[in-house]
Order: C-alpha cells, then structure tokens, then sequence
C-alpha cells in the first residue's frame, strides 16, 4: 500500500506554505545575518545546489537502520566522492565552506576527517614552526595523510598534568621515545583514531634528563602509509560503539619505546636542542591552544546542532494537528498551543544567541592565533581561555535541554529514529564532556572571575579586563520597561552579587585555615554558579549586540522579539537568585511573565521562517518529520517500510522461538 501519491504530495503541505506565507522578513536576508554575511550565505546555497546535481551524495539507505560498519563505509564513500568534487564544490582551503559541506552530505555522526580538520590541521597551524609546517602541513591539507588528535588516556582526561604517556628525549640518537607505562596511560577517546588516521598529534609529557616538562604536541606517524597497518611498537584500535557519534572511530593507543625524531615535536613556541636544552614558550599554556580553537567554535556548532532538532520540531508542529480550540470544526497545528510555544520558542532565541556568540569568537581565536604567531604576542589567550571554558559548558549544557524539549515536542513521532532528534541529542551532548567536562571548565572560568573580584577588592578595579568591568557596577533600582539595557543591568548585579558572594565563601574557608585547594573545593558549587550567570550575561550582551547592528528593519523586527524573548527568559530563569538579594521585585516578575507570554505571540507567525532561514536541506536534516515539504505521514509510512524487519512477513525469531513456544502452549 503506498499513500505517496502524486497529487498529494506535489507542492509543500498546504499548513507549511500558509506559515511561510506570514513571515515579516524575507529568510535569505536572514541567513546572512545567521551566517555572519551576504557572501557566506549565498556561497553555503550555492554549495548546497551543486552537491544536489551530484547523485552519488543523495541519500542512500537511512542511516538509522545501517550497521556501524555501514555508516563508516558509507562516510568513506561519500568523502571519496566529496574529494573528487572538492575544487568545483568549494574553495580549497575554506575551513568554514568545507564544515559546512561535511554537515550536509556526512551529517554529524562523525567520519574519519572529523578530526583532521578540527584538530589536526589546527595544531600543525598553531604549533608546528614554518619548517614543520612545510613539512605536513600541506601534505595534511591534500589528505594524503589522515591526522587526529590523541590527548586523552584511559585515567585521565581533565587533568592534563597527569598525562602518563611520556615523551623521553635521547641526545645521542635525537629521538624522543614515546611510551605507555600502565594501561591507564592508554590514549582512550580520541576521535578517528582506532581505524582511519595513519597519523597522530599525541600529546605526552616531555622528559629530559629525568626532568618533566609537561605535556608537549608531538606529530606521530602511526601507520605504514602504503599498508595502513600499524607502525611496529604501536597498538592500535576501536573504542567500541557510542551514545551517538557512531561514524566515528574513537580509539585507543599504547607505545612500546616507539622512537621518532627530535623534528617531531612541535616546535614553534618552544624547543628542545640537540643536546637537551629547552627553551620555553612565550606562554604556560600555548600548547593547549588546539582546544581553545575547538571551545570557540562551541556555541556555533551547538547552536547548528539545536537550530537542527527545532527546525524539524517547528516545521512539524505546524503539520501536526491535535485537539480543539475556538473551532470546533478544525483541529488546530499543535504550534498555536501557548504549551508548546514556550517549550520551543525560547530555545529558538538561544540558537540564535548562540550563534552570534560563535560569530564573535571564531573571529577573536583566529586573532589570537595571528597574534601569537606573527608577534609573539600571548597576552589575549587568558581572557579567550575563560570566555569560551565558561561558553562551551553553558550551551553545551542548554543545547541539549533545547533538544530533548524539541524531542517531546514531536510527541511519539519524536521519539522516532525517523525523527532524526535522538541522535542529534547524542552528538550535542557529547559536548558536555569533550574539550573538558563542564565542571572543570565552569571552575576554569570561576578562576578568571575570582581573580577579578579580589582586583577589586583590593582596589584595582583599573586591571580589570572589558569583560569584568561589570563587577565594579554599583547597586541601582531598574525600570524595566526602558529596554534592554535595564535587563543587562539586573542581570549585571546578579552576576556581580553571585561572583561576590562565591569568593568571599572561598576567602571565609581560607581564613578558617582551610588551603585555597580545600576552600576552592568546599565553594566549587557557588563558584560554578557565578561562571554560569557571568557566562549568561556576556551571551545575552552579544545578542543584544548583534541585534542593534542589522540594517534590515523586517529582519531586525524580527529579532527584537526573539531578543525581548530572551531577555524575559534568561532573567526568569534566574529569578530566585535576584528576588533572593532584593534586586527584582515581585510586581517586576509579573511584568517579565507577561512580557514573555506577549513574546511567545509575537513570534507565533515567524516561526517557521526564523527556523527555514537556516536554510538546512532535507539531505542534511536526515529527518522524515522534518522534511521542507511537511509531508510527514506519507513519508513516515515509507520509511517504517523500509525496516529491515519488514523485509520479510515472518521473522526467524517467529518460526524459531515464538511458534513453538505457543505451540507447546497449546499442550
Ligand atoms: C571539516 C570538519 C568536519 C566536521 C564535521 C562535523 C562532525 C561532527 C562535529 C563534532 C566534532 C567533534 C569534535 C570532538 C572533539 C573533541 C576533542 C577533545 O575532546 S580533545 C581533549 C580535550 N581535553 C580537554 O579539554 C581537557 C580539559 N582540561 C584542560 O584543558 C586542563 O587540564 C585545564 C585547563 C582544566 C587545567 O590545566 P592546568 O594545566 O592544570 O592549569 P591550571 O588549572 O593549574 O591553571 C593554571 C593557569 O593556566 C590557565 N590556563 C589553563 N588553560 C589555559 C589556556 N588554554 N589558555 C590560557 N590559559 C590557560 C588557567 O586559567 C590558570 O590561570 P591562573 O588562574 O593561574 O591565572
Ligand atoms: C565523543 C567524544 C569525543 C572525544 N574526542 C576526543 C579526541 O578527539 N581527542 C582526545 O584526546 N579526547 C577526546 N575525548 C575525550 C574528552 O576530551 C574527555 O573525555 C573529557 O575531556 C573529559 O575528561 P574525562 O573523561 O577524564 O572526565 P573526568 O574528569 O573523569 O570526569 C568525571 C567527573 O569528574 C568530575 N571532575 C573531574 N575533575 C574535576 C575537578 N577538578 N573538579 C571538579 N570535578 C571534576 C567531572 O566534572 C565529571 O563529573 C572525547 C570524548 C568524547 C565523549
């Protein structure tokens, strides 16, 4: 039986076109806001168009009913194809064209580059000198090698100083010698790396002379680049399968005194001589930049990752229809229920909050990075390093809330692999836990805070950087109905009062004669609490930021209501904390509910629109609910039929178990 009928499936659903039909802005000018200019915007439709003529990318068997070999083999296919294209499909070299090229055609359940291009490339630009750069850097950039990133061990991955892998220089060959002293030195978790790289950045703690140094990148060949197999001295494998990210090969490694040349460590901000000597970098902690470059592409990645799930959870509530309200002869789109709004709406807000954070911090590490290494100049990597460890852990953290709502949502449909939310809810919250778990990243944060808060107290307010200035903000009373900036100004002393508070609990344990490890442990909570509305505030500043900056007024019409939605929201959320120090009264709570539930209406007719101006294609959102097309029950049908459980009427399980049991039953 097949309900995908020509005539009902020619054009869009009838409720979709309706609901594009309301929009107040046009979504190609707002794609260009999202995407941070006209030229990316049109270049991301441009690409998404040529990959379409392309018909060894469209879609094949749905993934959710692949094998895990089958979805890596199917990403090797698709990257093989993709690297016969590349140069029509992209310009060479375009790190944020070809993201978003993997996104499209591989989608996000990882494949063997993911790596190479986040990570790997990243650290031979950051760290390897010309020389070394020379050297791999382009044979990287031509995929003739496949590289990854092996940091994390088996015991360890918070506390890098306990790396156990060690790196032991050798004068009199030049070599380090890599090693795996215990099991729980295994490197464990390092994407692509079980089976697809044939090359490593390994981070492992240098010794010369007995001396550690800590941990240092050394680029590693791991495989014999004709055989693929492993190097003699190197073991090798799969980690197993995952939450989600099952594309992936996140895999394990262990050295036996594998020795490789003193060239391989990378050297551009420091050096170890041929006879030993070490020379320092310019920075503690440069060699961690990798990450930092990773942690600053967090609130756009995640925000892609949230836009996905609610732009099928949007797109459906428009087509679902269920239950009653004025009229009794129509049963209304689920997306006119207040309910349902304030379980969407508010998370549509954050994506594009997000988003305008990802725009300014991509910009501000690639600064960075020019900085450091054209003029050795380090002194922005503290204020980036607690920007974006307090950034990832808030939007790691409300991107997968934001997803799991879009997921109840749908209702059952949602919970559907046909869906495609579940495993979009996988692979965000992943972000909770890489590229440091969210605790130890909230308290990295809560170290730049307290810093700053005992500036001030010991009366330099002067060295506090832009970002801390807020701290110095006295009390004021706040008329909220002037605007945004009243809403930054409560939000201001909350933030303030709360990072006040958590150091002066951290400096009461300290007097009591606790050491400040022990006070910092017993303050951990409140400290996290105060990165948490500190990070908050600055979100919430760049979306503001980023609204008073369009020119489009239908576009920036639009956004002000997502904003004053925000706004409502987040100071909501926080609510306890400012009625608790008598920063909001209760008659100002009651003016930001109506405020927000007046928002929630405002944002009805753009609702779809602000979510189609992703402009995602169905190829990349894998979703049957979420199709452009709406036509979610036909293609529900045909997806459940493409089950490989009804690939027969009777399963062997039946004639092999079930028959007889019933059979003997009947004795
Ligand atoms: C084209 C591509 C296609 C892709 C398609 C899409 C496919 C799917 C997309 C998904 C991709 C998936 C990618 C997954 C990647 C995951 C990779 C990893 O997890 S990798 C593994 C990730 N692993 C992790 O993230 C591990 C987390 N752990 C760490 O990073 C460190 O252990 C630590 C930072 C927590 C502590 O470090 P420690 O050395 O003990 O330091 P102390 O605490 O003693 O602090 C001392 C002082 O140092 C300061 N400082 C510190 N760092 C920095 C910095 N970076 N800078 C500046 N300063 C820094 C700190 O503020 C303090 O200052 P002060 O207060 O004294 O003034
Ligand atoms: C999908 C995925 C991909 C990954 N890819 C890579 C990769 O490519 N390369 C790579 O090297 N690694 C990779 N990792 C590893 C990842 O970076 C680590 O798992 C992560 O940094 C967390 O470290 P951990 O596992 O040691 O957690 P743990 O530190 O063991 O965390 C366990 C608990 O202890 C708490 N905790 C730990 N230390 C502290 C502290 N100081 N204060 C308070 N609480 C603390 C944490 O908050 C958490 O609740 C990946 C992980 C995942 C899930």
């Amino acid at each position: 039986m097949s309900f995908l009928n020509k005539e009902i499936c020619d054009g869009d659903n009838p409720d979709l076109t309706e609901e594009r039909r309301t929009a107040t802005f046009d979504t190609d000018r707002m794609a260009q806001v999202i995407y941070g200019s006209e030229k990316f915007a049109a270049r991301r439709r441009q690409i998404t168009k040529s990959i379409s003529r392309i018909p060894a990318l469209q879609d094949t068997k749905p993934l959710a009913f692949m094998t895990r070999e089958e979805k890596i083999t199917e990403a090797c296919r698709e990257l093989d194809v993709l690297s016969d294209h590349w140069e029509q499909l992209i310009y060479v070299n375009d790190e944020e064209e070809a993201l978003h090229l993997h996104r499209e055609v591989i989608g996000m359940e990882g494949h063997p580059f993911a790596l190479h291009e986040t990570m790997f490339i990243p650290t031979l630009v950051s760290q390897a000198s010309d020389e070394q750069q020379e050297k791999w850097l382009g044979r990287a950039r031509k995929r003739e090698i496949i590289g990854c990133y092996a940091q994390t061990e088996l015991g360890h991955g918070s506390n890098l100083r306990k790396l156990e892998t060690t790196a032991t220089y050798s004068p009199s060959t030049q070599e380090f010698i890599l090693h795996t002293p215990t099991i729980t030195a295994l490197k464990w978790w390092p994407g692509a790396l079980g089976k697809s790289s044939n090359y490593a950045i390994v981070m492992a703690d240098l010794v010369i002379k007995n001396k550690s140094y800590g941990p240092h990148p050394f680029i590693v060949q791991l495989r014999d680049e004709k055989t693929h197999q492993p190097l003699p001295g190197i073991t090798v494998g799969d980690i197993g399968p995952k939450m989600a990210f099952n594309g992936a090969d996140n895999g394990f490694l262990g050295f036996d005194h594998f020795r490789i040349p003193r060239g391989n460590l990378l050297m551009r901000h420091n050096r170890v001589e041929p006879d030993g000597s070490y020379l320092k970098p310019p920075h503690a902690k440069i060699g961690y930049s990798s990450m930092v470059k990773v942690r600053s592409r967090m609130a756009m990645d995640q925000g892609l990752f949230m836009a996905q799930a609610l732009v099928i959870a949007v797109r459906y509530s428009a087509v679902r229809r269920q239950g009653f309200l004025e009229d009794k002869s129509q049963e209304v789109k689920v997306l006119d229920y207040q309910t349902q709004q304030h379980r969407l709406f508010p998370s549509i807000a954050r994506v594009y909050a997000f988003i305008f954070c990802g725009l300014e911090t991509i910009q501000l590490y690639e600064k960075l990075i020019l900085d450091v290494n054209k003029n050795g100049d380090t002194s922005g990597m503290a204020d980036l390093h607690s920007l974006t460890s307090g950034l990832k852990s808030v939007v790691t953290h409300f991107t997968g809330q934001g997803i799991e709502q879009a997921r109840m949502a749908c209702g059952g449909h949602g919970y559907s692999m046909a869906s495609y939310i579940s495993e979009i809810y996988g692979v965000a919250v992943a972000g909770c836990t890489y590229e440091g778990e969210n605790m130890v990243m909230l308290l990295q944060c809560a170290r730049a805070l307290v810093k700053a808060v005992e500036l001030v107290e010991e009366g330099h307010p002067e060295k506090l950087s832009p970002m801390m200035a807020y701290l110095t903000k006295p009390s004021v009373t706040v008329d909220l109905t002037v605007g945004p900036e009243a809403y930054v100004k409560i939000f201001q002393l909350i933030a303030k009062k709360q990072a006040f508070k958590a150091t002066e609990q951290l400096h009461k344990f300290m007097v009591a004669g606790d050491s400040r490890d022990v006070a910092w442990n017993k303050s951990a909570v409140e400290l996290t609490k105060a990165s948490r509305l500190h990070t908050r505030l600055y979100i919430l500043k760049t979306f503001i930021r980023r609204v008073e900056s369009i020119t489009d007024i239908s576009v920036k019409a639009a956004l002000t209501d997502l904003l004053n939605l925000h706004l409502n929201y987040e100071l909501l959320d926080v609510a306890s904390y400012a009625l608790a120090d008598g920063i909001m009264s209760s008659t100002q709570m009651d003016f930001i509910k109506n405020q927000l539930y007046s928002s929630l209406e405002k944002i009805r007719p753009n609702a779809v629109s602000l979510m189609d101006s992703f402009q995602f294609s169905d190829l990349q959102l894998r979703s049957v609910l979420g199709r452009r097309d709406g036509h979610v029950y036909q293609n529900l049908f045909e997806w459940a039929k493409s089950s490989p459980l009804n690939q027969s009427e009777v399963l062997p399980s039946v004639t092999q178990y079930l028959k007889p049991m019933m059979e003997k039953s009947k004795l």
